[in-house]
């Protein structure tokens, strides 16, 4: 099966600090690959070379077959990888609806934006999208006046409007209470089915919703791949990762 996305021996270098050491890793069309590992180990720091936020050192990465490696953050994006970051960076005296219209593909400036005229099929789009973060009901609603885990759903719902084919999702739980937390899992999984998505996160039962495969990064390498029963296995993930989670999790 030929992969979405391709990542061959990555290095990413801050000031002499290896950040990523030789990481590899292959996306296939439609799999949700979550990222887990210990803070610092490396994770935003991948899905920031992959938008090219973080510049690589060296290693590529290819996208659709194409090196995309250290490519403008703007191609990156039209070329359909969309990245949702930790904090929600939303629009939040507009509606959700204008949110959404304004991240649609090709749309240029807040105000061109609201004030053109809007076509059947961009209405069509932007309440595609909705539907799928489980927000029509909130369609016209000020960004401001949602619960912190809608405004989540939010952003994700504005890089499903840019037509990516790989979503990638930055912790995307964090601060969520524990039915926005599924509910976010059930819309991960439900993306899953038209869009490959590359998932970090920390909450080890929401890591068992959504896996299909997981990767364990630890100081910047790949420690371990695989389903959630052989990771969890793992004695050198249970080690570095799990074993401390589950002590903080009975403390
Ligand atoms: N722009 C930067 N400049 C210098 N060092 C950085 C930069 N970004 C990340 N780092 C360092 O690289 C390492 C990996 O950071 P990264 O944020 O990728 O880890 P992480 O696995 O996402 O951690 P967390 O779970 O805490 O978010 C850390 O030691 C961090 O301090």
């Amino acid at each position: 099966m030929e992969s979405v996305l391709s990542i061959k021996d990555l290095n990413v270098v801050f000031s002499g600090f290896k950040a990523l050491s030789g990481v590899s890793l292959d996306v296939y069309d439609g799999e949700i690959v979550t990222i887990i590992g210990p803070n610092g180990a490396g994770k935003s720091t991948l899905l920031d070379a992959i938008v090219s936020k973080s510049p690589v050192f060296s290693g590529h990465i290819y996208y659709q077959g194409k090196d995309i490696t250290n490519n403008s953050p703007h191609d990156i994006a039209r070329m359909g990888i969309g990245r949702k970051f930790q904090n929600p960076n939303v629009y939040n005296e507009l509606s959700v609806f204008d949110n959404i219209l304004l991240a649609l593909k090709g749309t240029h400036g807040i105000w061109a934006s609201i004030t053109a005229k809007l076509t059947k099929e961009k209405k069509g789009k932007i309440f595609d999208v909705l539907s799928r973060t489980g927000l029509v009901d909130q369609a016209f609603e000020l960004v401001s006046s949602l619960s912190h885990g809608q405004k989540q759903w939010v952003e994700i719902a504005m890089v499903l409007a840019q037509d990516p084919s790989i979503v990638l999702l930055d912790e995307p739980t964090a601060g969520m209470t524990a039915d926005e937390t599924y509910m976010t899992g059930e819309i991960i999984k439900s993306i899953s089915k038209s869009h490959s998505v590359v998932v970090i996160e920390h909450d080890m039962e929401f890591v068992k919703q959504i896996a299909e495969r997981i990767v364990v990064l630890h100081q910047g390498q790949v420690l371990a791949e695989g389903s959630v029963e052989e990771v969890q296995s793992n004695p050198k993930v249970i080690e570095v990762y799990l074993g401390h989670e589950t002590i903080k999790a009975t403390a």
